[in-house]
């Protein structure tokens, strides 16, 4: 029987916590949303409420699948100018034709709440954060809560992404965890994640991890989240996993919450350094 290491929860305290310093100040999150690709609709939109209730603006830019990239190029200049503006997330997969990598990189240091130009990732890996990714930093802040011991453990992360993966090695790194990466290139996987005290799946292969590829009594962190047949399904076989595992995060409920409230964070953390307010 398993800790279930409830996101939603702890994104309630986080939101409690945003909730009072956006009473005090102004913050603005834009997100752009390109296409009608429906989950990402369904991510924009409780990243929309999440901000809502916690007090901060939100505007969403929702453009049509086909627009070009001189277009958001533009609306992105116009963001990166407008001194309201705190956070701006361009909200991934784009559509084909638009070069993610080119479009993400136009977006101003300072208020690149994803982390990922490389500027902000450069300083993350080099243990000087302005801000972490959302996703890792709100699995950092899951273990937290939970007193969940990281120093010295063996930590190992399956997927190698700029958005989860990579930065997860990182900050679990950062926090003095032993870390191992693994990948879709992985020979013998299971022999890895086998020895891991904590295991971190953000591989996007829906039911990958099951109870064989863990170690008895391992903190197992799901960060898979794909529409399988309409329903929200994690990497982790999580019924089989539960009774072996020591803590375990569900999908939906656990990481997810938490990646957005980190996001109302990072941009409560770019607006105070960008304005001066930081102490
Ligand atoms: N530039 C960019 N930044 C991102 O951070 C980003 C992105 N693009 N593209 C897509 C992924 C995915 N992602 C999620 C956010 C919230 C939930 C979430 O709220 N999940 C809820 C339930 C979702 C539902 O209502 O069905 C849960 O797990 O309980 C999931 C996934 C952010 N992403």
């Amino acid at each position: 029987m398993a800790i279930i290491l409830d996101g939603k929860t702890i994104a309630k305290k986080l939101e409690a916590e945003l909730a009072a310093y956006s009473r005090i100040r102004e913050i603005r999150l834009d997100v752009i949303l390109v296409g009608d690709n429906l989950a990402s609709a369904t991510y924009v939109r409780n990243k929309h409420r999440a901000a809502e209730r916690v007090g901060m603006q939100s505007v969403i830019h929702t453009l049509p699948v086909h627009t070009k990239s001189e277009e958001i190029e533009q609306l992105i200049e116009e963001l990166n100018s407008n001194e309201e503006v705190d956070g701006i997330l361009l909200q991934l997969p784009l559509p084909e034709q638009l070069n993610s990598e080119k479009l993400l990189d136009s977006i101003h240091p300072m208020k690149d709440v994803d982390v990922f130009h490389p500027e902000n990732a450069g300083l993350a890996y080099l243990g000087r954060p302005r801000i972490w990714p959302c996703t890792p930093s709100g699995i950092l802040r899951l273990l937290h809560e939970h007193e969940i011991d990281i120093v010295g453990k063996h930590a190992v992360v399956v997927g190698r992404s700029n958005i989860v993966g990579k930065p997860m090695a990182a900050l679990l790194q950062h926090a003095n965890a032993t870390v191992t990466v693994c990948h879709r290139m992985t020979k013998r996987l299971q022999d890895f994640t086998r020895q891991a005290d904590i295991l971190v799946v953000a591989a996007g292969s829906p039911g990958l991890i099951g109870k064989d590829d863990i170690k008895p009594g391992a903190v197992v962190i799901d960060v898979g989240s794909e529409f399988v047949n309409g329903k929200l399904t994690g990497d982790v076989r999580f019924a089989e996993v539960e009774p072996i595992a020591s803590a375990i995060t569900p999908v939906p409920g656990g990481v997810g919450p938490l990646t957005i409230a980190s996001l109302l964070s990072n941009t409560v953390r770019l607006a105070s350094l960008r304005r001066g307010w930081a102490n």
